[in-house]
């Protein structure tokens, strides 16, 4: 396949598809497969939306109010600094502060609705992407999937709306700590709309970090460990980071909103796993990490 005019790969193996190019599916797909990334421009989201909700949770982190909706043991509500994950890979906490909406779960008054929007907005895309990928697997690998792709997101009350705020640096943080430590997702794929701020980097096939594509006003689409788990590793969850910024940016905030999308819990990924249990494993490894520290 050659690509269109309009797309290109740069060292990441990222290709740049324009949602309206009829080759998106068959590019997406590809870039899907060839680098765990994808990125998409001119998509049916808002982008004064993404832009509405960056500055009303900016303003939301900033004050107190956040303290009201601590998280509890659902899991909902907001992780300050101190509860941030520590990844697998990771010796200190991330440098982030962040708040999980979920569908059945706590929702700050102090906001608007945007988030919410937004939300119904990126599943309803997520699903179509899902379609795209379905559509563009060879049968082989198709043949592993239990039920179509877009079908395992139906009806989930899973997926996970993460806002998040990694604070300006002040100069004292561990030197080993960093915005987001080496990682992969755990769900079937993340929907992220490019940050306020650069730092997003991939671990490439030849075990090098470059830079995702950063252009502000596009989505940066990742595939997760249960994508990689349902396609019989066809599709790789690519371990991703954020970096620590250095000069005048590491004096702002960066904020960045991914939405994970999760498949029913019933949903078969494997002869292993359900997507239930594929997640209780992976939380457990989280928490004894957590304890560990
Ligand atoms: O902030 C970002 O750009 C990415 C965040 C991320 O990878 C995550 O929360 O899983
Ligand atoms: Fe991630």
């Amino acid at each position: 396949m050659t690509l269109s005019g309009q797309s290109s790969v740069g060292e990441s193996g990222v290709i740049s598809v324009d949602y309206r190019d009829p080759n998106a599916p068959a590019l997406f797909a590809r870039s899907l497969r060839q680098s765990g990334f994808g990125v998409l421009r001119n998509h049916p989201i808002p982008q004064d939306l993404v832009e509405q909700i960056y500055s009303e949770w900016l303003a939301f982190f900033d004050g107190d109010d956040k303290m009201k909706y601590l998280v509890g043991e659902k899991h909902d509500g907001y992780f300050p600094p101190h509860r941030a994950e520590t990844a697998k890979t990771g010796k200190k906490r991330d440098l982030k502060e962040y708040y999980h909406i979920y569908s059945w779960g706590r929702y700050p008054d102090e906001v608007s609705d945007a988030a919410r929007r937004y939300y119904d907005l990126a599943v309803k895309l997520a699903a179509e992407l899902l379609g795209w990928v379905e559509d563009n697997t060879p049968p082989e690998v198709k043949a592993k999937f239990s039920i179509p792709l877009p079908d395992m997101i139906e009806g989930s009350s899973g997926s996970l709306f993460r806002i998040l705020r990694y604070p300006p640096l002040t100069g004292e943080e561990d030197p080993d700590a960093v915005r987001a430590h080496a990682h992969e997702d755990i769900n079937l794929l993340t929907v992220l709309p490019s940050a306020n701020e650069r730092g997003l980097q991939l671990l490439n096939g030849a075990g090098e970090w470059v830079d995702v594509p950063f252009d502000f006003g596009t989505l940066v689409i990742n595939t997760g460990d249960m994508l990689q788990e349902a396609s019989g590793g066809y599709y790789r969850s690519t371990t991703h980071r954020v970096i620590n910024p250095t000069g005048d940016a590491a004096k702002r905030s960066r904020v960045s909103i991914p939405l994970f999308l999760q498949p029913r819990p019933d949903v078969v990924l494997s002869e292993r796993h359900t997507a239930g249990s594929y997640l209780a494993e992976r939380l457990a490894e989280l928490a004894r990490n957590d304890k560990g520290m």
